[in-house]
């Protein structure tokens, strides 16, 4: 049996997370009805890595990312981030802890429309009070690394999806978050600004950022460390990319998903 069969692992012993989840579970109640969004889901997110959580929709991947985001609680288990376990923090602590911890990119760009695209940088910077001097030279580091220089000076509206995109990552990386959480950030993008995006990820997590990243596409997916194969609310599978080129691995995990996929057919 190859390691990316084995049941998830905890790899805690041997390097440093960043996140650690423990038999983890979502149930939702609506109206008498209850859904098991997340079932006994267990893994650590190392420093530094870029993790990926993939599975087809409603097998849990938003309902994963909400939980660690601080936006809503589980059920049953523990989450720890940064060394503090996020059931130990009163609402009161909670939106600070996700200012000074948690960096997000959405989908939908999410940047404020009013503002231009270094006043966006700027505020998150602002908010976390980053010391007023050191700001302006944080921005543009990131902003040259980002390729957005240019742009700093432009409402999102007059930029494209791409460059959007970009500039929400820079407004994640520059607060330096201890993780950074994003959900479907290609969903909007088409296949070149995708592409441009996925090496922005990579670049960030080789200058020391830790990315999880929900996804359905396994393009996108391949270009993570660590895939974490969910169905129907539970942890499947754990694929490490390991030597593999992005091809090979592109291709592991589809063979992956295919055979958690024939597991749940032969279950009826
Ligand atoms: N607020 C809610 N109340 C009740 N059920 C919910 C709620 N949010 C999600 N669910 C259910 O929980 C399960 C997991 O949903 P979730 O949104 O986490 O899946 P997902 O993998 O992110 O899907 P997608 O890729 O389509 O966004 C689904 O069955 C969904 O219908």
């Amino acid at each position: 049996m190859g390691r990316d069969e084995q049941a998830p692992a905890d790899k805690s012993s041997l390097s440093c997370p960043v996140l650690r989840l423990a038999h983890v579970a979502k149930v939702y109640e609506n109206d008498g009805v209850l859904t098991q969004a997340v079932r006994d889901v267990s893994f650590t997110v190392d420093k530094g890595s870029f993790v990926g959580i993939m599975g087809a929709s409603g097998c849990g991947k938003s309902t994963l990312l909400n939980l660690i985001a601080t936006m809503d609680k589980p059920s049953g288990g523990t989450i720890e981030l940064d060394g503090q376990d996020l059931a130990e923090l009163s609402e009161a602590d909670l939106a600070a802890f996700r200012r000074d911890h948690l960096g997000f990119i959405f989908q939908e760009y999410n940047l404020l429309e009013t503002l231009t695209i270094r006043e966006n940088m700027m505020l998150a910077l602002t908010i976390k009070q980053t010391p007023k001097a050191e700001i302006k030279g944080i921005v543009e580091h990131w902003a040259a690394k980002l390729g957005i220089s240019e742009i700093l000076r432009h409402f999102p509206c007059e930029v494209s999806g791409g460059q959007r995109q970009r500039c929400a990552c820079a407004r994640a990386i520059a607060t330096q978050p201890a993780l950074i959480l994003a959900d479907e950030p290609t969903g909007a993008l088409d296949s070149q600004a995708a592409k441009q995006l996925l090496e922005t990820l990579t670049m960030l997590r080789a200058e020391g950022a830790t990315i999880l990243m929900a996804t359905h596409d396994v393009l996108s997916a391949s270009y993570c460390d660590r895939i974490l194969l969910m169905h129907d609310g539970q942890l499947r599978k754990v694929i490490e990319r390991g030597n593999l080129s992005k091809q090979a691995f592109f291709t592991r995990i589809l063979d992956a998903m295919g055979a958690v996929r024939k597991v749940t057919e032969n279950d009826f």
